[in-house]
C-alpha cells in the first residue's frame, strides 16, 4: 500500500549500530554489494561516521561509496542509484575509539534506534533495520534499556499509551534452517530461569504462532523446549516441564495452537532444522531462554541469522551478530547478515518502497 506523497512506498531506515563496532562499515558494505535490496533503504546516522567506514572500505585507487544527506524520508525516492541516502538524526559524536565501549557511542546509537522508532511509529518509514550496538556503551549513554528489543517495546508502549506489560515482545532468530523464539531475553541465566513460567511461556508460544501463521500463511508447528537436561527425565532433574512448561502447551493447545512438547533442548533444534529441502518436524522453536535458542541458530553461521523483534506495532529485523569490536575499522566484517535483515525487513513491510 503506498501513500499518496511517497509514490512507491514508504522507505525503510536503517541505523548505523555503535560508531566504535562494525555497524557503519556493513551498513556501506550492505549499499555497496547489494545496491538493488538498498534501494528505498536509508541510514539512520551521523555522515562523518559513515565515511569514515566508506574510506576504510575503498580501494586504494577507488572511490568510497557516495553518500546524499536528506533532511526527510521522503528524499530517499530523488536519491541517484549506487547513492546512499544519509539523514543526519544526531549530533556528530566526539571522543569515539574505535573497538571500545564508550558513552559517546552509546549515546549515537541508542539515538538514532529511538529516531527510527519514532519515525515508524508516526508511519514515516515502514521498517527499521537496526545494525548492532553495544549494550555496555548503550548502558554508559544512560538508555535503562539492555538492547533494541526493550527500547524499542518502551517506545511502542509510549506511543500507544500502554503500560509495558500490555506489550510483550519476544525475540526471534531465524536463518533458512531454523526458527527460535525466546521466552526470556536479556537477563542473569538465575532470572531466566525464574521467568519460565506458565504465563511467560504460553505468550511466547501465542506470539510465535500470530508471526508465523502471517508470515508462512498457514498453521505452524511449534516446538517447545524444555528447560532441564532431558526435559526433566519425568522429574528427575526438574520440575519445570511437569508444572509449568506441559501445562502451558496444553492450554495454547485448546486454543487451537500446534504446539507440542516440552522436547528435550539437546535435541529439539536438531528435529526442527530444515536441511536439504526436508522440512524439519517444527516450523519454530520456543526456547526457554537467550543462549539455548541462540546457540544452535548462531552455530549455523553468523552471516545467516537475522533477528525479528515480535510483537511491535512496527517491523523491526537486524543482523544476528553484534558490535565486534575485534575487527572493527578492518574491513573484515561480512555484511551477509545485514543483507538478509534488510530481505526480511522487506518481506514483512511489503509497503516498502523499492527501487525503479
Ligand atoms: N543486534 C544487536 O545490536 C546485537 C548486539 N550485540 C552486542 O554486541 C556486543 C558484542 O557482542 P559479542 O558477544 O562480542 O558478539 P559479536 O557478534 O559482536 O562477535 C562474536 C564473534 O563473531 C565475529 N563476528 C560478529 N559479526 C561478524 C561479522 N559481521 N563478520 C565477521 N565476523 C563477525 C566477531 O569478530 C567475534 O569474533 C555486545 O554488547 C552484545 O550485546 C550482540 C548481538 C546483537
Ligand atoms: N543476542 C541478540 C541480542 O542481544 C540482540 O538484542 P537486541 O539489541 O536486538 O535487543
Amino acid at each position: 500500500m503506498s501513500t499518496p506523497d511517497t509514490p512507491g512506498g514508504l522507505p525503510i531506515a536503517i541505523t548505523m549500530g555503535d560508531p566504535a563496532g562494525i555497524g557503519p562499515e556493513i551498513v556501506v558494505k550492505a549499499f555497496r554489494d547489494a545496491p538493488a535490496l538498498a534501494r528505498g533503504c536509508f541510514v539512520v546516522g551521523d555522515l562523518a561516521t559513515l565515511r569514515r567506514a566508506a574510506a576504510s572500505l575503498s580501494e586504494p585507487s577507488g572511490a568510497a561509496m557516495p553518500m546524499a544527506l536528506i533532511e526527510d524520508p521522503r528524499e530517499v525516492a530523488q536519491v541517484p542509484p549506487n547513492c546512499l541516502p544519509l539523514l543526519q538524526a544526531i549530533d556528530a559524536p566526539t571522543g569515539v575509539v574505535i573497538g571500545q565501549v564508550g558513552a559517546a557511542a552509546g549515546r549515537a546509537a541508542g539515538d538514532c534506534v529511538v529516531w527510527a522508532a519514532r519515525a515508524a511509529l508516526a508511519g514515516r518509514v515502514t521498517a527499521i533495520v537496526t545494525a548492532p550496538l553495544h549494550k555496555e556503551s548503550l548502558s554508559a549513554a544512560g538508555f535503562p534499556f539492555p538492547g533494541h528489543t526493550e527500547l524499542l517495546q518502551a517506545e511502542a508502549a509510549t506511543h500507544l499509551g500502554l503500560p509495558l506489560t500490555q506489550l510483550p515482545v519476544r525475540m526471534m532468530l531465524a536463518n533458512d534452517e531454523l526458527r527460535t523464539v525466546l521466552v526470556s531475553i536479556h537477563m542473569a541465566l538465575r532470572q531466566a530461569i525464574d521467568a519460565v513460567d506458565v504465563d511467560g511461556v504460553l505468550q511466547t508460544i501465542r506470539i510465535a504462532h500470530r508471526a508465523l501463521v502471517a508470515a508462512l500463511g498457514r498453521t505452524p508447528r511449534i516446538g517447545v523446549a524444555g528447560l532441564n537436561p532431558h526435559a526433566g527425565e519425568g522429574g528427575l532433574f526438574g520440575r519445570e516441564e511437569l508444572d509449568i512448561i506441559a501445562p502451558a502447551v496444553a492450554a495454547a493447545r485448546t486454543e487451537g495452537i500446534d504446539a507440542s512438547g516440552p522436547y528435550a533442548p539437546d535435541t529439539v533444534f536438531m528435529r526442527a532444522r530444515s536441511v536439504g529441502g526436508k522440512a524439519g518436524e517444527f516450523d519454530v522453536v520456543i526456547a526457554m531462554y537467550h543462549d539455548q535458542g541462540l546457540i544452535p541458530v548462531k552455530y549455523l553461521g553468523v552471516d545467516k541469522g537475522v533477528n525479528v523483534t515480535l510483537g511491535l506495532p512496527l517491523v523491526r529485523t537486524s543482523p544476528d551478530h553484534g558490535t565486534a569490536f575485534d575487527i572493527a575499522g578492518t574491513g573484515r566484517a561480512d555484511a551477509a547478515s545485514l543483507i538478509e535483515a534488510i530481505r526480511m525487513a522487506r518481506s514483512l513491510a511489503p509497503n516498502a518502497l523499492r527501487g525503479a
